[in-house]
């Protein structure tokens, strides 16, 4: 092949690389990426099909060698930080690990090599140093990356977590009225119904069950009621009899890798693996929603508050960007707090002398007979506090969470003493920082909950399984009321160990975290006797 058949595609090869540079596209439908589809047609000067097809694989070769030696070259504004080679190249490393469900574990044992700073894409970092919980989550910190654009169902208005800015904080006000002390008193009679459902379930159910299922039955339950005034009954139907289960967990995982590659998520929301959850979520919020407006305001549920029905607002929000907030409450709301009791239930059961006192704790706050449901009593639950953080701190139910961008045009920020280039993507890993033994000492892989009665431990800005800033968790005292709750009736009711005990192995249970972004569970099967 001649010179001038070569140079053509290959000048437009790199040139396709330059004009890109760090600004990956962010839709496979970018004039950029269509016209290197038309491109070499033209360059390669011929009819001949074998001319044509020369063109297109030497400008493909040409902008994928250029890409690889610049994001491996020293020119790369973050090629002074380490990390494996795969990740500098392409965001592919990113699906392929958050495929197996293990990034927070593949993180952690980057931060164990390499230090408090490492290079996971091309252009992303991860930052294990309570400095960037501030300078990255805090009030004066970062907007959300481009992560969390592949999350958005593009037919379905943008709901709370992906949203940015004033949009971000209008919606968030009313996220914050349904999350008042006041909405929590209202909801706890809606937890204590679904809790002494569960309760009477396990009962019935007797001898050996698998407690994370029956868990995640209350906590979907649970999140029904309070964001469409009812909507699931697992635990009525001893399970998952509609699939919706299925559905969120397809639903999670395939968001969870298509994050990773913005510019694919809409092709790949098209898959119908991937297109079929986001219908069903859809048509699943669409007919709670409307048998929620048929049967009006009967309580203060997180739908009253969200949809402003007591007439706060100058407008009130419209239905669909309602629906949009109800299938997120179900979806932020139910597998991070199953996946919290879960763990907390896991922890108690493997360590007998944490739950001797947690359950003499609770004995002695509510003695067989009384109301252990009674929200009022929770601060004297200082043990069964303990461990709840201690179990947040371990198995964070958002282990990685999504990364905030250093703003194109900023023209860069100092984070954790390092200067990061704009558009940079950067996350700030909650597993990675709550097992650091620079904020979590002595023992950070060990479950001492006593480590949260020394002087400050409440403060330590490295433990952030709620997240930090203005877009933390909105559900967090919720999921703490609803956590000691559930905790205190089991404790009070039954007698509970792991089943088998002999062939029972600890890393199982915790190999199943998945993460998805929100973690997903395996089986915790126990043996329950209803105490005397
Ligand atoms: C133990 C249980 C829970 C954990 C560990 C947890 C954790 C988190 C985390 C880490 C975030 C930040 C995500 C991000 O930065 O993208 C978040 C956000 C959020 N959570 Fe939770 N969550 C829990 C329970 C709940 C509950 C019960 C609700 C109630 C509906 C809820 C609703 C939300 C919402 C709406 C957001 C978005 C907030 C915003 O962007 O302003 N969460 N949660």
């Amino acid at each position: 092949m001649s010179l001038n058949k070569v140079l053509p595609p290959a000048l437009l090869g790199i040139l396709s690389h330059l004009i890109i540079k760090r600004n990956e596209p962010r839709r496979l439908t970018s004039n950029l990426v269509l016209g290197c589809l038309v491109l070499p047609l033209i360059v390669a000067r011929s009819t001949n099909p074998r001319d044509i097809v020369f063109s297109y694989i030497v400008l493909y070769a040409t902008w994928i060698s250029s890409v690889v030696l610049y994001r491996l070259s020293p020119l790369h504004p973050l090629a002074r930080f380490p990390g494996p080679v795969l990740a500098k190249v392409s965001k592919l490393w990113g699906v392929w690990v958050s495929s197996r469900g293990h990034q927070h574990l593949v993180l952690k044992s980057l931060h164990d090599k390499h230090g408090p700073i490492v290079r996971i894409g091309p252009n992303e970092l991860s930052i294990c140093d309570s400095d960037a919980v501030l300078s990255v989550l805090g009030a004066e910190g970062l907007p959300k990356g481009t992560y969390y654009d592949a999350r958005q169902d593009p037919t379905a208005p943008r709901n709370l977590i992906v949203l940015r800015g004033e949009e971000h904080a209008q919606r968030r006000k009313l996220w914050n009225r349904g999350m008042s002390s006041e909405s929590l008193l209202e909801y706890a009679e809606v937890i204590s119904k679904r809790a002494l459902q569960l309760s009477e379930k396990l009962e019935a159910a007797g001898g050996q069950v698998d407690l994370a299922a029956w868990i995640g039955y209350f906590s979907f339950d649970f999140m029904g009621d309070m964001a469409f005034g009812g909507g699931f009954e697992m635990l009525r139907d001893n399970g998952d009899k509609e699939g919706l289960w299925e559905v969120m967990d397809s639903f999670t995982y395939a968001a969870a890798l298509v994050s990773h590659v913005p510019w694919g998520a809409l092709a790949i929301q098209r898959l119908s693996w991937v297109a079929k959850p986001l219908l069903a979520l859809r048509k699943f919020g669409v007919d709670c929603a409307t048998k929620r407006i048929k049967q009006g305001a009967t309580k203060k549920d997180l739908w009253y508050h969200l949809t402003d029905e007591a007439g706060l607002e100058k407008t009130r929000p419209l239905v669909p960007n309602v629906i949009a907030e109800g299938a997120l409450a179900i979806i932020a709301g139910s597998d991070t707090a199953a996946t919290a009791l879960c763990a907390l239930m896991y922890l108690l059961l493997t360590h007998p002398e944490s739950m001797n006192r947690a359950r003499e704790e609770v004995d002695s706050v509510y003695p067989p007979g009384s109301n252990a449901l009674d929200t009022r009593l929770h601060d004297q639950l200082h043990f069964l506090q303990a461990c709840t953080s201690e179990a947040l701190r371990l198995h964070p139910p958002v282990p990685t969470n999504g990364p905030r961008i250093v703003p194109l045009g900023s023209k860069g920020k100092v984070i954790a003493g390092q200067f990061i280039p704009e558009g940079t993507q950067i996350y700030v890993p909650p597993y990675c920082l709550h097992r650091d033994p620079r904020y979590f000492s002595p023992s950070p892989d060990e479950f001492i909950p006593e480590r949260w009665f020394k002087e400050g431990a409440a403060d330590n800005l490295a433990f952030i399984p709620f997240s930090y800033g203005p877009a933390n968790c909105v559900g967090r005292n919720l999921a703490r009321q609803e956590i000691l709750m559930v905790t205190s009736l089991l404790l009070q009711q039954f007698d509970i160990e792991i089943a088998e005990k002999e062939d029972f192995v600890p890393s199982v249970f915790e190999d199943a975290l998945h993460d998805q972004f929100v973690c997903s569970r395996g089986k915790l099967r126990v043996r329950l006797s209803k105490r005397s």
